[in-house]
């Protein structure tokens, strides 16, 4: 379709506020009122409240549980531990990663905060008194915290349950506290790569343990009704069609007569994909009790025992020429996944996608290994505000080329674009076996150093290096990711043997407004908005009477939830296939009420036209009401489709991110003078949301890079679970943020579109880290690890010598 230039037609176009319009967010009348509707705001007759007694310790046994004086506290009704799960078999619970996890402690603690008992009472006060009434004796042992040392022939045994289990959920084991090797790549031509390799660096990248933390914590109403033996539960969920399959695999109640709902959620980042303990207690505690319960935990609970982030610890190598062509990279991984292997990857992935980690670059032999390690730590290895692992991929790879570039002295911006995968390249095979499907990063690249006039920064901080006297070192980071978004293809991309595929049901109603159902479902992202523009342009039905619904089962064609910006990549597309579904029956009916042939049609904005007479239309308001009235002989009545969509490919955004900062020398304040970020992620569908999503993406890097961390003792204490510890900024930190955009479609997307929520996430940590490291560049530091915090940057300050 060519953009209308007729102002009569543009003014028809923009009525719809159709893809491309930067309609403001339907949701926020809601919500800026106060009028949103969380998990905590649901109450029903004769709900009871449910609390969690948890472990103090990182490693013990459990020598015995008293319940007796819990129980006589006023209110408490019931009081549930391990023991009680055992009859129905729901002590321990599979793991979307082929694991299990004890839903309750049996017999042995793994981590401090674990869930050990239950207690359920007729308000939150009386369960929080229980769970202070419950007497547990344990029995201490010797806490497993540091990954390498858990591989140490005499290391602890963690996990008991596993003894004697040589093989794994992905293999072969080779410890006990081994979970699984995981290979990508071809090491045989990596090898012979490095060993003719004139130029080598490599160097050891520690990405540590985060946690996503959203603004709501973690919660759910199990509602199970005795007399018609249906279960509704209400829960702060990323993919209520998974947990519905789940909860009926588990409990044996059918999957038709289990109903999940996700209401409006306070943020996900990927914390809310997995399935928790808590949400099993309060399943189980209203089946046996036949009445509504209510969990919802606390911030200290979500930060110390929901599904942390990261925890990386990779050996990067990069072979080039001398002039910085770079001819292999390998790459070895000790993953940190804590307790019980549950993090939330397409089932085939125990990795993730980090086979993206060959970056922007066209390497030509390329190797990864990462091995999943126990350790005494909360679960989890999710994908905060990253699509699985992508982020670790993507800071390994970016690192690795800055530290080559200073071992060979070439600018950063020049080595990049040296090892550019061309536009003319796509679509491109990378060495894991990725096929990329659109780009053209020099274009993005020369964008940005012109915006920013790179050259002259560099000539100003070679001033300011020149200078004993400066107060401030000047770091210079820049980054040029890809990510691969869309999960995924059904024929690679799984969750528990269900395809991740994604869909749309779309009903027009006779007076031509419209109702929508994905899915997938938004945490905040505004699909309410920019789902409905998608069928605006394709239909011609104003966005303003289009209402979208997300996350009831009941009423939602099966999804697989939102997570690893997939969204857009996959519901997107399935919205714009049942679109055009329904586009074809209009054009049917069109055809008969103007009493012409189908192909004597052209459609314009919001109607059919009459080739060559623009005086007889229909418009799609005009048909919907005669598909309810007198449709075409032969044709059924009505206006609606659905379609299921499973993409062909991922799509792969990409940035180009730039940050200047300006570090205190006395301090180790580091200022962040510049972040400029541009994005490509295909066709937009809504501007300003876009932007949104990565002022937000960067806030989180922000804070990821420079603040948050999960720091344990040597007993496995997690020192710093309140928000006064764990780093969120607010906008007294936050930096300015510059954004810009170009715009590569993705070919095989009927829209066009990539996911590009993650992206200013997994751009913008590796561009501070690449800037503070900057600073210190002609020092001869080569890498620095996050947070970069104040004291930890003075550190570096004292180490080289340079502070005042
Ligand atoms: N091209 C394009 C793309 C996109 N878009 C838009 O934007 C948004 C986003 O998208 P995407 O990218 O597709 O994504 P999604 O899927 O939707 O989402 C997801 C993401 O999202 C983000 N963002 C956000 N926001 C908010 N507010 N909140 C939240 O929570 C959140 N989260 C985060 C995360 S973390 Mo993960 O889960 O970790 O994996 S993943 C993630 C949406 O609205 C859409 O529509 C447009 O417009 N265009
Ligand atoms: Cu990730």
């Amino acid at each position: 379709m060519n953009a209308p230039t007729d102002p009569k037609l543009l003014e028809r176009s923009a009525a719809l506020q159709g893809m491309g319009d930067s309609r403001l967010r339907k949701e926020d009348a809601r919500f800026i009122q106060g009028k949103g509707n969380y998990v905590d705001d649901i109450k029903m007759p004769g709900m009871l409240h449910m609390d969690i007694v948890r472990s103090p310790l990182a490693h013990a046994r459990i020598k015995s549980i008293d319940k007796s004086e819990a129980l006589k506290v006023p209110g408490v009704i019931a009081v549930l531990t391990a023991e009680d799960l055992k009859p129905l078999k729901l002590h321990w619970m599979p793991t979307l990663a082929g694991d299990v996890a004890a839903v309750l402690a049996d017999g042995k603690v793994h981590f401090q905060m674990q869930e050990v008992a239950v207690v359920i009472a007729e308000d939150r006060y009386a369960a929080a008194d229980g769970v202070e009434a419950v007497l547990v004796d344990y029995e201490e042992l010797e806490p497993v915290i540091d990954p390498y040392a858990a591989l140490a022939p005499d290391a602890p045994v963690i996990r008991e349950d596993l003894v004697g289990k040589t093989v794994g959920a992905h293999g072969p084991r080779e410890h006990h506290n081994h979970i699984f090797t995981w290979d990508a790549g071809d090491k045989a031509a990596a090898d012979a790569a490095f060993a003719v390799a004139p130029v080598t660096v490599t160097q050891r990248i520690h990405y540590p343990r985060v946690h996503p933390c959203p603004l709501e914590t973690c919660g759910c109403v199990a509602s199970f009704d005795p007399v018609r033996g249906d279960l509704t539960t209400y829960i702060t969920s990323q993919a209520p069609h998974v947990v519905r399959t789940v909860v009926s695999m588990l409990s044996g109640i059918p999957e038709s007569k289990v109903r999940i709902v996700s209401p409006d959620i306070g943020g996900g980042f990927g914390n809310k994909v997995g399935i928790y303990p808590g949400y099993v207690c309060a399943i189980v505690s209203s089946i046996v009790l036949g009445k509504p319960v209510k969990w919802v935990e606390d911030r200290i609970e979500n930060i110390s025992s929901t599904a942390f982030a990261r925890d990386y610890h990779m050996d990067g190598e990069l072979a080039a020429t001398p002039d910085g062509r770079i001819t292999a990279l390998r790459v070895n991984v000790i993953a940190d996944h804590g307790a019980f292997d549950a993090c939330a990857d397409p089932t085939k992935f125990p990795a993730g996608l980090f086979h993206i980690c060959s970056g922007s670059y066209d390497i030509p032999a390329a190797h990864a290994s990462v091995k999943g390690v126990y350790t005494n730590k909360a679960p989890g290895g999710v994908a905060y505000r990253c699509s699985f692992r992508v982020t670790e991929a993507v800071y390994l790879v970016e690192r690795m080329v800055d530290v080559l570039a200073q071992k060979l002295g070439i600018d950063k911006a020049e080595i990049r674009s040296k090892n550019f995968i061309r536009k003319e390249q796509f679509p491109y095979t990378s060495a894991f076996g990725f096929e990329y499907d659109s780009g053209d990063y020099q274009l993005a690249l020369d964008k940005v150093l012109n915006a920013v006039d790179y050259k002259a920064l560099r000539a100003e901080q070679a001033a300011r290096r020149a200078d004993p006297n400066s107060p401030t070192l000047m770091g210079i980071g820049l980054v040029t990711f890809t990510e691969v978004v869309g999960a995924g293809p059904s024929k690679m991309c799984d969750i528990l043997g269900v395809g991740m595929f994604d869909s749309c049901e779309i009903r027009v109603h006779p007076t031509g407004s419209a109702i929508a159902r994905m899915g997938t479902i938004t945490q905040g992202q505004g699909h309410q908005t920019t789902y409905a523009q998608i069928i605006a342009t394709e239909l011609g039905i104003p966005s303003e009477v289009i209402q979208v619904e997300e996350g009831d089962t009941s009423t939602a064609p099966y999804g697989l939830g939102t997570y690893g910006s997939r969204s857009t990549p996959v519901a997107g597309a399935a919205i714009a296939m049942a679109s055009r579904k329904i586009f074809a029956k209009a054009r049917k009916i069109a055809a008969h009420l103007l009493e012409v042939g189908e192909n004597d049609l052209d459609w314009e904005i919001d109607r059919f036209n009459v080739k060559g007479d623009d005086s007889r239309y229909k418009t799609m308001k005009d048909i919907a009401w005669a598909s309810y009235n007198s449709p075409p002989p032969g044709l059924e009545p009505g206006l609606e489709a659905v379609h299921y969509y499973d993409p062909p490919n991922f799509t792969y955004p990409f940035g180009i991110y730039l940050a200047v900062v300006d570090i205190d020398r006395a301090t180790g304040e580091t200022h962040v003078r510049r972040f400029y970020a541009l994005d490509d992620c295909g066709t937009r569908i809504n501007p300003m949301i876009i932007e949104g999503q990565i002022h937000g993406g960067l806030t989180e890097g922000y804070a990821v890079a420079m603040g948050q961390q999960m720091p344990f003792d040597a007993q496995g204490n997690l020192l710093g679970n309140t928000l006064m510890d764990y780093f969120l900024p607010t906008a007294v930190e936050t930096p300015h943020w510059e954004t810009d955009h170009t715009v590569t479609p993705s070919p095989h997307h009927p829209l066009g579109a990539k996911g590009v929520a993650e992206s200013p996430h997994v751009g913008s940590i590796p561009t501070f880290t690449s800037a503070v490291v900057d600073a210190f560049a002609h020092l001869g530091v080569t890498n620095m690890t996050m947070p970069h915090s104040s004291y930890r940057v003075w550190q570096q300050l004292k180490a080289s010598g340079v502070n005042l």
